[in-house]
């Protein structure tokens, strides 16, 4: 029996087979718990889907999330043990990964990146997860360190397939997609514009974008909103690696990601034997000084709250200690600088009716491209229809 199959028969579907425990992390439309699932008194993650907070397009994306959970099968992605809808919610079982996102993990250990040893680990494993999805025929299509999950002996699980497409959605396999989705800092140049289509190189970009990230902390050009990103990302220079203190190699290895024309971007399996990944070590020597700074685990971010007189279906009321509330607070601020930029073609029509490009209040960032096309463009559109025609134009 595939491990699939196996878990679905060690997990049941029953609620009362869970005690939710403490709130862990909450997205845009759900809020996962770490559980315990009680007849083998074992540890996982309850990720409770608000049904009724899901519009037809968020109920497609859970489809799709869940499906896709289901039938992966790869040690570096989050796969679903089982799923059932509970009341209103839809609950998805899955390994609980105890320090939380690489995102997480960044903000409160090293706000200003990793270091070289822990990032070709972490991207390595990353990739892998990448490699066999795109076998598969799936783009994933939000690589970024917030999707990235850790557990403290280190392993490394690529989550969130809320927008991953499959290549063969319509039977015969698609030679392109042209959905524009993403998150703008990560996005490949050719998801921006949709006309050109789309394929799995496009994760190889956001995967370049991800290692520029755990290098400085933020990706590039996340200062800047999300229009002011997507002209950027088109006109300008790809961003490069250039501190001093990162190695050749993996400077040569975000360039071969960072490459505009997906052609020429490798593939995957190609990157995974570029000489920058020959050197990953083992977690218990790449991660272990993280791992020991990160003690204890990130998670949970609500404090641990049994409930012993309440029943297991019931979702574990909301209540933090003064820590955790500020640690809550700061999180949910951070968080939302990456959610705002979860694309949302209403969310860009409403900033566009009021953008101004101020040039002048570019900030400088090494990683971030040179001279700026984009400046001509100051006060050059107002509408997303101006802003469309600016990218006929230039693009
Ligand atoms: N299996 C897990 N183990 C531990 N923590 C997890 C797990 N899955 C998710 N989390 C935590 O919960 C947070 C939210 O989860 P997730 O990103 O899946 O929710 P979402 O609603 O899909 O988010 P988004 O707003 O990105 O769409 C994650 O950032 C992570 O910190």
């Amino acid at each position: 029996m595939s491990k699939m199959g196996e878990s679905q028969r060690i997990y049941s579907a029953n609620p009362a087979d869970y005690k939710l425990l403490e709130e862990v992390g909450n997205g845009a439309s759900a809020t996962v718990y770490r559980a315990i699932f009680l007849p083998r008194n074992n540890v996982v993650a309850v990720k409770c889907l608000d049904l009724d907070r899901c519009n037809n397009g968020n109920l497609e994306s859970v489809r799709r999330e869940t499906q896709t959970m289901a039938w992966v099968d790869h040690p570096n992605l989050v796969r679903a043990y089982c799923s059932f809808v509970v009341g209103r919610n839809l609950w998805v079982v899955m390994p609980f990964m105890s320090v939380g996102s690489c995102f997480h993990a960044m903000k409160k250990a090293h706000p200003d990146g990793l270091e070289e040893m822990e990032i070709c680990f972490i991207l390595k494993e990353t990739l892998r997860a990448l490699d066999y999805l795109h076998r598969q025929g799936h783009i994933h299509r939000d690589v970024k360190a917030g999707n990235i999950l850790l557990d403290n002996i280190g392993s490394v699980k690529l989550s969130d397939f809320g927008v991953s497409a499959c290549m063969f959605d319509s039977g015969d396999r698609q030679r392109c997609r042209n959905t524009f989705t993403g998150t703008p800092c990560w996005m490949a140049p050719e998801v921006m514009q949709a006309e050109t289509g789309y394929d799995s190189k496009a994760d190889i970009w956001s995967f370049g974008i991800t290692a520029l990230e755990l290098a400085h902390g933020h990706p590039p050009l996340s200062q800047y909103p999300p229009l002011k990103v997507l002209l950027m990302t088109l006109q300008n220079e790809p961003p490069r690696l250039g501190d001093k203190k990162f190695s050749k190699s993996f400077k040569e290895m975000v360039a071969m990601c960072l490459v505009k024309d997906p052609k020429k971007r490798p593939t995957a399996e190609k990157l995974l034997k570029h000489s920058f990944f020959k050197n990953a070590k083992p977690p218990e020597l790449s991660l272990k000084k993280l791992l020991a700074e990160l003690q204890p685990p990130l998670n949970p971010v609500k404090p641990l709250q049994v409930q012993d007189d309440e029943s297991a279906q019931q979702l574990p009321a909301k209540t933090a200690s003064l820590p955790a509330e500020q640690e809550e607070i700061s999180t949910s601020m951070y968080q939302k600088g990456i959610s705002a930029w979860n694309f949302d073609i209403e969310d860009l029509k409403a900033q566009a009716s009021t953008l101004v490009i101020d040039s002048d209040a570019d900030a400088d960032d090494d990683e971030t491209m040179q001279s700026s096309p984009v400046d001509n463009c100051r006060d050059g559109f107002t509408t997303v229809e101006q802003f469309k025609q600016v990218l006929q134009m230039n693009c």
